[in-house]
């Protein structure tokens, strides 16, 4: 299957929620998804970090609030940084950074917030399964910390999301730890998505591989001076 074709992001955008979320469904074919996953599947062990919940791979770097040292990009993945740039919704930075999560069904992510250490700009890159991110209202409550249910979306395999202003500032997002999902209606995008999947069903998830693909500022390479005499 050819490249989907993109001509205006704007008529991605998810509509009926605050700024800005754009959604492309089958943004990679399915024999690209197959590739990339035997890509991730035969990197050596020791370049999965195992977490409690969930276990990751950092490619081009481990970012870090003084930088980032620079690592290349394989061209099995660097084609994907690419096709997000053509997009041009980085002004104009190029991604340099992917945070490849892995979620078994039943696994997920607490709720929390991105950070300022990356451009705001998030995208991500769903493979394998769909899975549902929940985005949450932080509550004005200065005695307890407490957030509200504000919207979610049903991120396909093979999609992409991206995130901007107060998506990636303000509302905190999280995956719940359940094996199934329901499609209910606080799911924003589902017009946006295939007709598989109906408003108030359950689907049942798989292993789902996430690629979040972001710009990381004050990017530095190594030199070596070998045999350099003085
Ligand atoms: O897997 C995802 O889609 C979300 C991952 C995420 O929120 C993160 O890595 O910060
Ligand atoms: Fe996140």
């Amino acid at each position: 299957m050819a490249n989907k074709v993109i001509d205006n992001i704007n008529s991605f955008k998810v509509s009926n929620i605050p700024p800005s979320a754009f959604y492309i469904s089958e943004f990679v074919s399915t024999a690209e998804e197959n590739a990339i996953l035997s890509n991730i599947y035969s990197a050596p062990k020791p370049k999965w970090t195992q977490l409690s919940n969930r276990r990751l791979q950092n490619w081009g770097g481990i970012p870090h609030s003084k930088g980032m040292i620079a690592e290349t990009i394989p061209s099995w993945l660097d084609t994907y940084l690419e096709r997000i740039h053509s997009l041009n919704v980085m002004d104009g930075k190029k991604p340099n950074h992917v945070l490849v999560n892995e979620y078994m069904s039943g696994q997920g992510i607490m709720p929390h917030l991105d950070g300022s250490l990356f451009y705001p700009t998030i995208t991500t890159i769903s493979l394998g399964s769909h899975i549902i991110l929940k985005f949450l209202e932080p509550n004005e409550d200065e005695n307890e910390v407490s957030t509200s249910h504000a919207f979610s979306f049903l991120l396909e395999p093979r999609s992409l999301l991206i995130l901007q202003d107060e998506l990636f500032s303000h509302y905190l997002h999280c995956i719940e730890e359940v094996t199934a999902d329901i499609l209910d209606d606080k799911i924003a995008n589902l017009n946006k998505c295939s007709d598989t999947y109906i408003r108030g069903s359950t689907v049942p998830r798989d292993t789902r591989i996430s690629l979040t693909i972001r710009h990381v500022p004050k990017t530095t390479t190594f030199k070596l001076n070998i045999g350099n005499k003085r």
